[in-house]
């Protein structure tokens, strides 16, 4: 075939997108044997298959280009984002993508390397599942900071441009009365567990909509190189309702809706149309909500909890983190547990994740005092709270019901020298508290001035908690705390810092995350077919993990195990959910254990039944059978 001249000329230079588009359109027309259908009139290309086998077909995949009705005809509604892309905005996002990593490969800063990692995995978890979670099994430690967090921050915020195959599904304001129907394009008939997230405050990184997808991707891989759920029974899901992220509005290659946020009663009933559909095709699956700003976060929570299998990662696997931490930090003063109803504690931040520790730390030690009504009251007076608006007190203002439970009265402010909105150096300076802990969202919030004030607290080992991720959002670093306050504190951080060099020693920095407890909840549910997630089995959790901890290890500071060990934790936390299940009568069985089995197992067996129950990625012998 004579090549026309000018497509002679742009295939020796394609130096514009638009060039490269063209390129690629007059390749497509010479040659009439390539479906490659972009020009209009041009003949359709005949497929044989449907859903995610034509998106993993190079040869007619288009991908976000798939037009509306095409995702209908070819079951694939709900598998791309929401947005349809023309191929010149595909070629422009990929073009811009590509600009920005050259840019940043010479002269960026280190997160490059982060990224790149990321796509070197994802792009081997695109062409071979098991080897993909093998790699991250066999190296957990230094991979879980960028299949998850901080790195899976940065993937979110980078996702127009790093998108190249769906993973998960994806459900939008525009699909409301078509999710019965859409989730049968998922193509697995099992799903065990979903991650949901509406994209609404991810990390600490704020409205991103549907680029939050990345997180629900993210703990899914640890669900499955950590608790051993079968990669192929999970379900990534972003709920687009919008979102009120100025800038994605106005990006014109942002994929999902390019519109303001759903509220109200419009907003919850999509969340449960979408809850409708994915119990009724597969009622026994287990649903983490991830990510929701708080606003959201407990409505849906107390509206779901008690009907459906689920719960929030970032209030209740928080929570059950942060319990396991503050015990561990009392032992670590070579104190009994006991003494933790002692503890004087100061949190800033009282969203989702900040209320959920509250309310658990409370319960936690009102049962240490013998679990009267009493002892409930008594220990609300052991927390001091600072949010935006300084040290909560009940002269609030329209105060979030949530937070009321823990506002300072004033008459004992008085006697403290605090009032109302009594900012955070204050509040630690004349509190001395024993520990200091921050699920704020505010990178360097306990500033110089704050730690200086908590080095006079009244603990021989006052903690710090710098629980907000990603990095950069943590309220302080390892260094600053150690220097500032003292080489004998404990401390935490919500992502990884190395520990540090003292001198004379080693200031180690645990990672206070709740990875350690949501994939263990995850598979106690799913391995005792609990009905229901509840308070105790979440307690259950926080316990097991206080409890991995050997003595010698927290008189030195370590109050969180290694991340390599993680397989095992999530097998012990496992375990002990579903005995808390069984003991709850919440137990209905999995597969040929049924309640009454289960019922019979010591806590030894119980675990065993774990293990033998996680999958492990090895490869099957693979044989042909004709359907
Ligand atoms: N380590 C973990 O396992 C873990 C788990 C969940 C959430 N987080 C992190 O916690 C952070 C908060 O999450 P969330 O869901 O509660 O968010 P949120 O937006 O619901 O709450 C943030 C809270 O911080 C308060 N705040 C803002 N500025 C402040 C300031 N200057 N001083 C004191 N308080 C301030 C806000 O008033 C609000 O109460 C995020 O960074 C998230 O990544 C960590
Ligand atoms: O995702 C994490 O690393 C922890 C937590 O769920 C968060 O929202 O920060
Ligand atoms: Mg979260």
């Amino acid at each position: 075939m004579a090549l026309s001249s000018s497509l002679q000329r742009l295939l020796r230079k394609p130096s514009s997108s638009s060039q490269i588009l063209q390129r690629m359109k007059l390749l497509a027309a010479g040659d009439p044997s390539r479906s490659f259908t972009t020009c209009e009139g041009s003949r359709p290309a005949i497929v044989h298959k449907r859903s995610l086998d034509i998106l993993h077909d190079p040869w007619f995949n288009k991908g976000t280009a798939f037009s509306m009705t095409e995702r209908d005809r070819l079951d694939l509604r709900g598998l791309l984002p929401p947005n349809h892309m023309t191929p010149q905005q595909q070629i422009e996002r990929f073009m811009v993508d590509l600009k920005r990593f050259q840019v940043n490969a010479r002269d960026g800063p280190s997160d490059t390397n982060a990224l790149a990692k990321w796509r070197i995995l994802n792009r081997l978890h695109d062409r071979n599942e098991t080897m993909y979670y093998k790699v991250l099994v066999e190296n957990i430690e230094e991979y879980a900071p960028i299949v998850y967090t901080p790195t899976v921050g940065l993937v979110c915020q980078n996702y127009s441009g790093l998108f190249r195959r769906p993973r998960g599904m994806y459900f939008s304001a525009a699909d409301r009365g078509e999710m019965m129907s859409m989730v049968y394009n998922w193509p697995a008939d099992q799903v065990d567990m979903i991650v949901v997230t509406d994209g609404s405050r991810i990390l600490g990184l704020g409205d991103l909509g549907v680029q939050g997808i990345g997180i629900a991707i993210g703990k899914l891989d640890l669900y499955v190189a950590a608790a051993g759920i079968n990669p192929q029974r999970v379900l990534p899901v972003m709920i687009d309702v919008g979102t009120n992220n100025e800038k994605l509005l106005r990006d014109p290659l942002y994929l999902g809706l390019q519109e303001h946020r759903l509220d109200g009663e419009d907003y919850i009933s999509v969340i449960d149309e979408f809850m409708e559909a994915v119990f009724t095709r597969w009622p026994h699956v287990i649903v983490q909500f991830e990510d929701f700003q708080s606003k959201w976060a407990f409505k849906l929570l107390q509206r779901y909890r008690n009907n459906y299998r689920m719960f929030n990662d970032d209030v209740q696997g928080t929570a059950g983190v942060a319990i396991a931490g503050l015990l561990g930090a009392v032992r670590a003063q070579g104190r009994p547990m006991i003494d933790f109803p002692k503890q004087k504690i100061v949190v800033a931040g009282a969203g989702s994740a900040g209320i959920g520790v509250l309310n658990a730390a409370r319960k936690t030690m009102a049962r240490l005092l013998g679990n009267t009504e009493s002892a409930f009251e008594s220990a609300r007076s052991q927390f001091w709270v600072v949010d935006a608006m300084g040290l909560v007190t009940e002269s609030r203002a329209n105060i979030d019901p949530e937070a009321l439970p823990f506002a300072r009265k004033l008459k004992e402010l008085e006697r403290q020298g605090l009032h109302e909105g009594s900012n955070l150096a204050e509040v630690v300076k004349k509190v001395k508290p024993d520990v200091l802990l921050g699920l704020s969202a505010v990178g360097g919030l306990f500033s110089k001035e704050v730690l200086e004030s908590f080095k006079e607290s009244s603990s021989t080992r006052p903690a710090i908690f710098a629980m907000s991720n990603p990095t950069k959002n943590a309220e302080c670093t390892p260094e600053e705390a150690f220097s500032i306050v003292g080489d004998h504190i404990v401390f935490a951080s919500g992502s990884p810092f190395p520990d540090v060099n003292l001198g004379n020693g080693i200031g180690h920095c645990n990672q206070g995350n709740n990875m350690y407890l949501f994939p263990g909840i995850g598979l106690g549910t799913l391995l005792s077919g609990a009905r229901v997630i509840s308070d105790g089995m979440l307690q259950a959790a926080a316990e097991r993990l206080a409890g991995y901890m050997k003595d010698d290890e927290v008189l030195n500071g370590i109050i969180y195990p290694s991340i390599s060990s993680i397989r095992d934790i999530t097998k012990e936390v496992a375990a002990a959910v579903v005995r808390e299940a069984v003991a709850e009568d919440l137990a209905e069985g999995y597969r040929e254990m049924d309640p009454r089995e289960l019922q019979k197992l010591t806590p030894e067996e119980t675990v065993a039944y774990v293990k033998k129950n996680m999958w492990d990625p090895a490869y099957p012998t693979v044989v042909y059978r004709k359907e």
